[in-house]
């Protein structure tokens, strides 16, 4: 709970918290009703996260210009001072950490002051040129509304928190080109330069009815020129935002530099479109400035997602202090707008997850950083614990609603799976309709996450094994149905196939619980799924957390580790804003 600030005009008082004018002073004479206040207020925010990076109040959208820099991680992002809700005025929010978990707030780095920003400073990336010299790339949207692309410089280089960043005076450097409208064209990526030294970004767009990356090449990294054809585009798509292009080693988790160009990396082109983020792996000729994908977008189930769940917008950078590819995205809320303004605020930051080209080539792999592991607290653990048909039970002794989760399942007797009704490709279509209710012969079992004791409220995150011929698929869910007796909230049922054998390797899961956020990692991060509940009564120390087997056949936990996860230090940034009385944000 952050109580911002009291204001005194003249003899009038009134309180901020969470950026909502919230209380007459008088209510608050004395010590003490101000301490039952805070109580109160506790009680009603059981929503706001404790390791997850959030701002202090207000909307949050896009991760943008992520990166390391002279030991500093920067981390800035999307942010609307005037409200809970997305609007005009989004600049620049900016956050610093030395282990991409704690976070310290400093000034907005953009806000919009020029013509060629006038109305909002959009989503963009950063690049660190050679000679260590950070820079940024990010659209404005002019005071035409048309979005423009813009470049900003650190005031001090030798400052490594960057705090203050200097406008291009020559913006804009790219403006629509023919046949783009002018509020299709935004979101710049990190810049990656040739072996002969041009420096090369892509814009996300849309035009002749494709989605696109539009490729732009510069000698200076001032002067721009658009190259003839899109890096790739594709007819199924809508318009591209936040696109994201890198290379990934083929043969080491760890990561590289984005300009790095060899036999030894394959590239990953990312396009957000239709509230997800879609990406394919691919091979970049440079000599014709062409991604060519393993597989085109296709605009249905069969298209690999970061995220099975919500993440959007993301993006990644390459730490240079750890060599490894960092991922981040923004994760929105599931309940309804009204609930924002009455929270103060909405959207969170997904914990940064390290990403690598699986061994098969065929896919990505994410694992949350491991940093993350220093925030674990009490551990409680159980090993080949067999869990048989019908069976629940808790796990007792962790902060459950703050916790940390890895399970590996074992699977006797495999080849009495059910076979699966090939008819269903769509997973998430199985999900909904297989949910954690229905019984099969290998699932649903899982874990039920921010559950009540009654199990009333439960989100239950779960795997089920299918024959299919002489192979075997593993189908793994959210199931939010029964996440909260509160109405009104988007309970949709996500779900993702795992490219793993059950043959040659168990199921497994880590699960983050925050609060109203769950991540959680299947098949050691192939297929990743995130949602966001808000359980009326399973919250604080009403949270439990339960494994369960509701299929018709008995699974072994071989392993469970399981931990109370600290809180996070996320401190809010230098300014406070006050309540703009043009957007309303009264209760
Ligand atoms: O903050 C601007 C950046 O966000 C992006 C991707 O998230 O585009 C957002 C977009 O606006 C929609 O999304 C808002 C939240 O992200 C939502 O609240 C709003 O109502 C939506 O319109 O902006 C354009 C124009 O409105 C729309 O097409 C996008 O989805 C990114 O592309 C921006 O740089």
């Amino acid at each position: 709970m952050d109580i911002s600030l009291f204001l005194f005009v003249g003899f009038s008082c009134f309180l901020l918290i969470n950026g909502n004018k919230v209380e007459d002073c008088d209510y608050l004479t004395d010590k003490t009703s101000l301490q039952s206040f805070q109580v109160l207020l506790q009680a009603e925010q059981p929503y706001r996260t404790a390791y997850h990076f959030q701002s202090p109040q207000n909307w949050l959208n896009d991760p943008n210009g992520p990166m390391y820099y002279k030991g500093v991680y920067h981390l800035f992002y999307q942010y609307n001072p005037n409200s809970a809700w997305f609007g005009d005025g989004m600049v620049w929010a900016h956050s610093a950490s030395y282990d991409l978990i704690n976070w310290f707030g400093l000034d907005h780095a953009l806000v919009p002051s020029e013509p060629f920003d006038a109305i909002s400073c959009w989503s963009g990336s950063a690049t660190i040129l050679p000679g260590d010299k950070p820079v940024i790339l990010y659209t404005g949207i002019d005071a035409n509304y048309n979005q423009v692309q813009n470049l900003a410089t650190p005031k001090n280089e030798s400052d490594p928190l960057l705090v203050e960043w200097v406008k291009y005076f020559g913006n804009p450097l790219m403006t629509p080109p023919d046949g783009v409208k002018g509020d299709n064209f935004r979101d710049p990526t990190t810049a990656w330069q040739g072996p002969d030294g041009t420096w090369k970004v892509v814009i996300g767009s849309y035009s002749n009815n494709q989605g696109m990356a539009i490729l732009f090449q510069s000698q200076d990294f001032v002067h721009w020129t658009m190259h003839r054809d899109p890096l790739y585009s594709s007819l199924k798509t809508e318009m591209w935002e936040c696109p994201d292009f890198f290379p990934v080693s083929i043969n080491s988790t760890n990561g590289v530099d984005t300009s790095v160009e060899n036999p030894s990396v394959r590239h990953v082109m990312k396009a957000s479109f239709n509230s997800h983020d879609y990406y394919t792996v691919g091979t970049y000729v440079t000599e014709q400035e062409r991604f060519l994908p393993d597989a085109d977008f296709t605009g249905t189930s069969l298209d690999l997602r970061f995220d099975y769940g919500k993440f959007y917008a993301s993006k990644s950078f390459f730490d240079g202090k750890k060599n490894r590819r960092i991922l981040c995205a923004w994760v929105n809320e599931s309940d309804s707008m009204e609930d924002d303004l009455k929270k103060g605020w909405s959207g969170l930051q997904s914990i940064p997850r390290q990403i690598w080209l699986d061994l098969n080539g065929k896919q990505l792999v994410q694992w949350p950083v491991e940093e993350l592991n220093s925030l674990r607290g009490n551990e409680v653990y159980v090993y080949d614990k067999q869990l048989e048909s019908g069976s629940v039970f808790e796990v007792s002794g962790i902060t459950a609603s703050q916790a940390d989760i890895e399970i590996m399942f074992e699977l006797p007797k495999l080849e009495e799976a059910e076979f699966i009704d090939t008819s269903l490709v769509d997973p998430q279509l199985i999900c909904d309709k297989q949910d954690a209710s229905v019984t099969g012969k290998f699932g649903p079992f899982g874990l039920l996450a921010l559950a009540t004791k009654d199990l009333t409220e439960q989100t239950a995150i779960f795997f089920r094994v299918f024959r299919d011929h002489k192979d075997y698929k593993v189908l793994m869910c959210s199931d939010q149905k029964r996440s909260s007796l509160r109405n009104e909230l988007d309970k949709t049922t996500y779900g993702a196939f795992i490219d793993i054998d059950p043959q040659r390797e168990m199921v497994s899961l880590r699960t983050l619980i925050d609060h109203s956020i769950i991540e959680s990692f299947g098949g050691k991060g192939r297929s990743v799924i995130t949602t966001r509940v808000y359980p009326k009564l399973a919250i604080y120390d009403e949270a439990h957390l339960f494994a369960f087997n509701n299929g018709s056949l008995s699974v072994t936990v071989s392993r469970l580790n399981a931990w109370s996860m600290n809180k996070a230090q996320i401190t809010a940034g230098g300014k406070t804003e006050t309540i703009s009385e043009d957007f309303s944000r009264k209760k």
